[in-house]
């Protein structure tokens, strides 16, 4: 049967903890770990986080053998549902380098970005009894708003918008929800942000017809920004949205107002210390002092907020420190910034200890 659902799309289903990320705990951190901390990363393992799809090439392997995983284990009993991120946008990370992509808009990126999508909505198709959760393209609508001073994202903005628009119309399918990227508090939580944010969400929802399976928004993506806080850390002020609570519920009845009845969703598998160790609020690399934070929940207290997620997965890199690598960006230079750091997306085994040794709740 087809995974339909109504409403939140994450109740009525257990989030799925993919073998790709407990191969990496397996093989690249617990081998050189005491026992003591081997038995906490054996749990981190089992935590849900969503699996990024960015290459083409991901999608039939690693989403293939996910979905095969979980319909095997549904079939078992298990109500399980898939958690994937989408990104593979042409220009990709345009106003940094750690995390540029495989496609180029010179490089016929657009076309190249179709055909991922069109791979992405057959094995959809394929796996119509599982419910599927879609994080769509991190950081790219958000640099629309704040860097299209920045040339490579000038250049990006209308491949970013064909691209995005395509996506939320091929993947809207009755067993998908898809949450779009809408950076964090520190981002277009800023006053001078937040409507043009969402300004630009709504335009592209409604571009795209309004599609069924969009559900609304994600924050916090690979940042480390808390839910909710008693008070503003000194690096956020004067920032009245100095927490992802705050930048959500500020944003909400923007989004309504302007046609987009969005629900939220909240990456916290980087949270769990507060404050964390930047040093600028700005800074978003390999930030020491990060901890891993709430365990993925529906249990969130806010009835806009679906749930708090782990996308980023803990101990992947987000960018090299070698300054003379190609995707070298400085922010992964700085002083806040834990160094050596590999390549993005590449394990990061001090910062996966780091992680552990600061988590809230405690492994
Ligand atoms: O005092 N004031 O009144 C005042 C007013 C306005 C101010 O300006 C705001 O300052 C903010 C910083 O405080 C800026 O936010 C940063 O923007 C960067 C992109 O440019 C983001 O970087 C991305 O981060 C992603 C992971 O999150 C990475 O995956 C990705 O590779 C990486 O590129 C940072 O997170 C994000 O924190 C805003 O643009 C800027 O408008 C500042 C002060
Ligand atoms: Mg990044």
């Amino acid at each position: 049967a087809t995974a339909t659902y109504s409403g939140n799309p994450f109740s009525g289903v257990n989030m799925w903890a993919n073998s790709y990320y407990a191969s990496e705990v397996a093989n690249l951190a617990i081998p050189s770990l005491s026992a003591a901390m081997a038995a906490k990363a054996a749990a981190v393992a089992k935590v849900p986080s969503f699996q990024w799809l960015d290459t083409a090439a991901t999608v039939n392997t690693l989403m293939a053998n996910t979905l095969a995983d979980i319909r095997a284990a549904n079939k078992a009993g298990g109500n399980y549902a898939a958690q994937f991120v989408v990104y593979d946008l042409p220009d990709r990370d345009c106003a940094a380098a750690a995390s540029n992509g495989e496609y180029s808009i010179a490089n016929g990126g657009v076309a190249n970005y179709k055909a991922y999508i069109d791979a992405i909505r057959v094995m959809i198709i394929k796996y119509s009894d599982i419910r599927i959760i879609l994080v769509v393209e991190p950081d790219s609508l958000a640099n629309l708003v704040t860097n299209t001073n920045v040339a490579k994202c000038s250049g990006a903005a209308s491949a970013y918008k064909e691209c995005t628009i395509y996506a939320l119309q091929k993947l809207n399918l009755d067993n998908v929800a898809m949450y779009l990227d809408a950076g964090h508090a520190g981002w277009l939580g800023w006053p001078a942000n937040i409507q043009p944010a969402a300004t630009l969400f709504a335009g592209i929802y409604k571009d795209a017809g309004s599609p069924k399976a969009v559900r609304g928004l994600a924050t916090n993506v690979a940042n480390y920004n808390a839910w909710s806080l008693s008070s503003a850390p000194s690096i956020t002020t004067p920032n009245p949205n100095y927490d992802e609570k705050h930048y959500v519920e500020a944003i909400s009845p923007l989004l309504n107002a302007a046609g987009f009845p969005a629900k939220f969703i909240t990456d916290q598998g980087r949270s769990g210390k507060q404050p964390t160790g930047q040093t600028e609020w700005g800074h978003w690399c390999n930030v020491i002092g990060a901890g891993f934070g709430t365990r993925p929940t529906t249990n969130t207290g806010l009835d806009i907020e679906d749930a708090f997620v782990w996308i980023k997965p803990g101990g992947e890199c987000d960018g090299t420190s070698n300054t003379t690598a190609t995707r070298y960006d400085y922010h992964c230079g700085l002083a806040d910034a834990l160094q050596p750091a590999p390549e993005a997306g590449q394990w990061f085994q001090a910062y996966f200890v780091q992680l552990i040794n600061n988590a809230s709740p405690a492994f």
